[in-house]
């Protein structure tokens, strides 16, 4: 198929809550430092759907989302040295920074200050609205393009681009490791892959899940431990246990009954976004100087790291493709809680 960056086959969301459905939409020019990427796979991440269904406020309708990509470099601008022509290669969450304030600075690009740009639903520098993954084709700044290592299968690579990373940065920051006790909260798409990376760190790892449903997947998965936290015997059973907690649900939750299962200076680490409001009591948080901290993904050699990590431990994430006419239908069941554990779109079945 020829490539015209005008008439690019992708799937979107029309309005607020209003099912995705096939458009036509226009790619940029390749510019000097530009990749342009044919698009093999992309995750369908809670986030997407958070963002379609109007939970973080109105969005620039039509939104494509998707910003779990892998692909294949079928171009390259004149002065992009860092990939060729027929590389695989990933993009997470962002698509550009300005790469001159003290955070980009610092490979925190995802916190720069003066307007990252979000894969989509963002006004890129050139005033236009950025469109994701769920399509053909993206034209990506190739500071902003990671390298896929040939040790991971590419469908298996393309959650790690958000999932992946979104779980590594804290796992790593907040010491994950040899003789830490780490719980993940929450075993879906984030879950699952703190699970696997927590345990190739090194770190004992127990579940709190709802029910006891995915236990047997979440030991095979890594997992040392697994507890029902709809069982209130699991939270005295567990009290003052964790060095680390992450929480990776994507809805509110008692914050306090999890902080209270923290070890003495044991950290709990959210990165779950939902709508509403935390409520944090002082006790759970001063008694056992505990810490509530939050995380978001990861910069960009950060995000490196974790996919030069994650090929080492062989490790991908535990997923399902599905054909691009069924993103309705698996929005759905991510938000039942019934995915094991990411969707991944075959973006061949796009249009
Ligand atoms: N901080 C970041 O950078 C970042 C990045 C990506 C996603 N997110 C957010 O993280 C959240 C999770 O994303 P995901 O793609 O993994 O979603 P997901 O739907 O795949 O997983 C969420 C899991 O939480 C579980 N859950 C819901 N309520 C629970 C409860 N009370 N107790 C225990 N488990 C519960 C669900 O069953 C599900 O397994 C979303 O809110 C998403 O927007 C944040
Ligand atoms: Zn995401």
């Amino acid at each position: 198929m020829t490539y015209d960056r005008t008439r690019v086959a992708a799937w979107a969301a029309p309005a607020s809550g209003a099912p995705l459905a096939p458009l036509t939409i226009e790619r940029r020019e390749v510019g000097a430092n530009d990749v342009l990427i044919a698009i093999e796979y992309a995750g369908i991440c809670h986030s997407d759907i958070h963002t379609v269904r109007g939970d973080w406020g109105p969005q620039p309708f039509p939104v494509v989302p998707g910003h779990e990509i892998v692909g294949i470099v079928a171009e390259v601008g004149a002065d992009v040295t860092t990939h060729q022509v027929g590389d695989r290669v990933g993009v997470g969450c962002f698509v550009s920074s300005c790469r001159e304030c003290v955070n980009c600075r610092k490979g925190d690009e995802q916190f720069c200050l003066n307007g990252g740009v979000g894969t989509y639903a963002a006004t890129d520098r050139d005033g236009t609205t950025t469109q994701g993954g769920y399509s053909t084709h993206v034209v990506v700044d190739a500071h902003f393009v990671l390298s896929v290592p040939s040790g991971i299968d590419p469908a298996a690579a393309a959650p790690l681009l958000c999932a992946g990373i979104t779980t590594y940065s804290p796992l790593k920051r907040w010491g994950a490791g040899p003789g830490k006790k780490v719980a993940i909260v929450g075993l879906g798409g984030l879950g699952h892959m703190g699970v696997k990376i927590a345990h190739a760190m090194g770190a004992e790892v127990t579940v709190l899940s709802q029910s006891l449903k995915k236990q047997e997947d979440a030991l095979r998965l890594g997992a040392d431990h697994y507890h029902a936290t709809s069982d209130p015997t699991t939270f005295q059973a567990l009290a003052g246990q964790f060095d680390l907690i992450l929480s990776t649900v994507s809805a509110s939750l008692d914050v306090n009954a999890y902080l209270r299962l923290l070890a003495v200076d044991g950290a709990y680490v959210n990165v779950g976004a939902p709508p509403q409001p935390f409520s944090v009591e002082a006790m759970a948080l001063i008694y056992g100087r505990h810490s509530f901290a939050g995380s978001m993904i990861g910069g960009i050699a950060e995000t490196q790291e974790m996919l030069d990590f994650c090929a080492e431990h062989r490790l991908g994430a535990d997923i399902e493709v599905i054909d691009a006419d069924r993103v309705n239908e698996a929005y759905e069941r991510v938000l039942a809680s019934d995915v094991r554990y990411r969707f991944v779109i075959d973006a061949a079945t796009i249009g």
